[in-house]
C-alpha cells in the first residue's frame, strides 16, 4: 500500500451476517482517496453508501479485503483521532448551548477549557455562526443546527470529515447555500472529506471525486475525477463541463439499474 493516500480500499467485500438471507452490502471495493480531495458517494437506496463510510470510520469491520487510513488501520486511525462524523440528522444535545455542543468531544480528549473555548469560536467561526455560542440548538433553524455539528467535527481536528447526507432534510435553497459554504471551508481547510449523498447535482457541485455505486451487492461502477476548479460557485451547474459529468454520473447510475429500485 502506498502511504500518500489517505485511504485505500483493496478487493474489500462487506457481508451482514443473517439466519435467511446474508446481505452481501459491499463486493470487490477498490478505492484510493488522496489528502485534500473531496469525494462523494453516490448511488441509490440500499447501495452501501453509509456501510462503505462506516468501514471508513471504524465502525463496521469488512468481511474481506484491505483498508487503511493515513497508512493505519481503520482502528488504529480511529484511536488517532483521524475522523469528524456528521450524521443526516444534527444529533446535538438540547440541553447544551451551541459552544458546549462543540466543546463536549473536546472535554472527553481531555483539552484544557481554554482550548475548548478556543477551538469552539475558532470552529463556529468558520461555519460563519460567530455569535451564536450561548444559543440553545432549539434555538437555531436545521440549517444552522447543521452547520453546528459540522463545526463540532472539525474542533477535533480531523484529517477526515466523514458525512452521511448532512443536507438531505433540508430545503433546497438552504442546500445551496449549505453547499456553497461547504466548499469555501474545504478550501480553507483543505480537508478531505467523503460526503455521501444521493443527488447529482450536489455530488458534482461539491466533489473533486464521484464514486458511483450500485446495488445488490454495493459496488463501485465509476470513479469519476472531476475537472472543475475548486473555487465554484452555484453557477458552474449551468456550463457543458457540469453537464457532462452530470451526465457520467446518470449513465453509470443507470448501469447500475439504480432507477429499477
Ligand atoms: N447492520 C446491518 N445488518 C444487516 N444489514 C444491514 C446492516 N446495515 C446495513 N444493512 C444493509 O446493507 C445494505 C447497504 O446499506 P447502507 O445503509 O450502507 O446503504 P445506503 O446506500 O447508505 O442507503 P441509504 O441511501 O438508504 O442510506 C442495505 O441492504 C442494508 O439493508
Amino acid at each position: 500500500m502506498s502511504t500518500d493516500a489517505v485511504v485505500e480500499i483493496k478487493k474489500l467485500n462487506l457481508i451482514f451476517p443473517a439466519p435467511d438471507a446474508p446481505v452481501h452490502a459491499l463486493s470487490d471495493i477498490d478505492l484510493k482517496l488522496d489528502a485534500g480531495d473531496f469525494v462523494s458517494f453516490i448511488g441509490p437506496s440500499g447501495c452501501g453508501k453509509t456501510t462503505l463510510m462506516r468501514v471508513i470510520a471504524d465502525l463496521e469491520t469488512p468481511t474481506d479485503g484491505h483498508i487503511s487510513v493515513n497508512g493505519l488501520s481503520p482502528e488504529e486511525a480511529r484511536k488517532n483521532r483521524a475522523y469528524g462524523y456528521v450524521f443526516q440528522a444534527p444529533a446535538l444535545y438540547p440541553w447544551r448551548t451551541v459552544q458546549k455542543n462543540i466543546m463536549l468531544p473536546l472535554e472527553i480528549m481531555g483539552l484544557s477549557k481554554q482550548e475548548q473555548r478556543e477551538r469552539a469560536e475558532k470552529n463556529l467561526a468558520l461555519v460563519n455562526l460567530e455569535g451564536f455560542e450561548k444559543k440553545f440548538p432549539w434555538q437555531l433553524s436545521g440549517g444552522m443546527q447543521q452547520r453546528v455539528s459540522i463545526a463540532r467535527a472539525l474542533a477535533v481536528e480531523p484529517d477526515l470529515l466523514l458525512m452521511d447526507e448532512p443536507f438531505g432534510a433540508l430545503d433546497e435553497i438552504t442546500r445551496d447555500h449549505l453547499n456553497e459554504q461547504l466548499l469555501k471551508l474545504w478550501n480553507q481547510t483543505q480537508k478531505t472529506v467523503v460526503f455521501v449523498t444521493h443527488s447529482i447535482p450536489e455530488a458534482v457541485f461539491l466533489s473533486s471525486k464521484i464514486v458511483v455505486m450500485s446495488p445488490r451487492p454495493g459496488k463501485i461502477i465509476d470513479i469519476i475525477d472531476s475537472g472543475l476548479p475548486r473555487d465554484r460557485t452555484l453557477d458552474i451547474r449551468e456550463t457543458p463541463e457540469f453537464l457532462e459529468i452530470s451526465h457520467r454520473v446518470r449513465e453509470g447510475l443507470r448501469s447500475g439499474h439504480s432507477y429499477d429500485d
